[in-house]
């Protein structure tokens, strides 16, 4: 892994993006908001969503003055999949193809011990998850006219279980199911779409540091070179990045050799009394 990194470094050109038409989902506020920055500048044609409406507008217009090919913006909710499908017959009418389909958003979640709550749960699934299906099946054939790339934004939490994130981390691990079995299935069909799921740790956007930094002890890493780095997997074709590596691929290893040592680890992070705090 450590040498693909070195490699994919060594090879990214950006360039590569220079006008190609990519959809970013979650694009109003943290990683994704850094993304259609990232990729203005390096040239591409950009549609974005999210639900509201005014900070799309504003992102949108931002990625013009940075350069990009053009910059598009729809507003609507993921629990909706007519909506999510919606998004991908846009980027159709306004860019006649699609090369790159980066699925970011979620929907809220509360940060604390489970609740009980199944339908929480369920309702997540539909953002976090069914919406990424939908959009991927949707998009599908434009991508295998493009060789194009499918980037699917995860979590430490798609492959560890973490403490107080059970419906989040749920729906993080249906991703890693479903994206890293379509992947083999491609590679047997000779399908030239590659997909890319990107392990985070704790990235410094407003969301995760008003929501976690009473409880998490450890710094978080920045949101504009975790956006690079997505977009150069991405780019790339890697099958997975991790970000930051040492906070996510090294206990990786750990998970399956040493799991008790990785809990005790883990666990040693939480500072749960600020819990309370963070509800007031
Ligand atoms: N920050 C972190 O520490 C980590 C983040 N990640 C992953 O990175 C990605 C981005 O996270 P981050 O930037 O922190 O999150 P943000 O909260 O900053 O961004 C979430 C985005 O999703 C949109 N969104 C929320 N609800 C819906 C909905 N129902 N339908 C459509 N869009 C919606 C929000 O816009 P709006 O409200 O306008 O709809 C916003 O644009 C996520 O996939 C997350 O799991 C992974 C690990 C760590
Ligand atoms: C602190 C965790 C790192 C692992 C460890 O304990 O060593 C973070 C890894 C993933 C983070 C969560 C995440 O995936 C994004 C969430 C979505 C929201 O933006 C709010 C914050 C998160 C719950 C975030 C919290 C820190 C991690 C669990």
């Amino acid at each position: 892994m450590a040498c693909t990194k070195y490699l994919s470094n060594l090879l990214f050109d950006l360039a590569m993006l220079k006008g190609k038409r990519v959809i970013i989902t979650g694009a109003s506020s943290g990683i994704g908001e850094q993304m259609a920055y990232q990729l203005a500048k390096m040239g591409s044609h950009i549609l974005i969503t999210a639900r509201t409406e005014e900070k799309l507008k504003k992102v949108a217009e931002k990625c013009t003055e940075l350069g990009s090919a053009s910059a598009y913006y729809i507003h609507g909710s993921m629990d909706n999949m007519t909506f999510a499908k919606q998004v991908v017959h846009e980027a159709e009418r306004l860019f006649g193809g699609l090369d790159m389909l980066i699925l970011n958003h979620i929907g809220y979640t509360y940060f604390g011990f489970f609740d009980g709550d199944v339908d929480h749960i369920r309702k997540l699934l539909e953002i976090n998850f069914l919406s990424y299906a939908t959009m991927t099946v949707e998009a599908l054939p434009m991508l295998k006219a493009s060789g194009g790339n499918i980037v699917v934004v995860s979590s430490f939490a798609g492959k560890v279980g973490l403490p107080l994130t059970v419906p989040y981390s749920t729906t993080k691990f249906a991703l890693d199911g479903f994206f890293s079995s379509l992947r083999m299935e491609f590679y047997h069909q000779k399908v030239n779409v590659s997909i890319t799921l990107c392990v985070l740790s704790y990235i410094d956007t407003d969301t995760a540091l008003n929501t976690v930094s009473r409880v998490i002890q450890q710094p978080a890493a920045p949101k504009e070179e975790c956006a690079y780095e997505i977009i150069k997997g991405g780019a790339m074709r890697q099958r997975e990045v991790y970000y930051q590596y040492e906070a996510t691929k090294i206990p990786m290893l750990m998970r399956d050799w040493a799991p008790e040592l990785l809990e005790y680890l883990v666990l040693k992070n939480y500072n749960v009394d600020g819990l309370s705090k963070n509800k007031e």
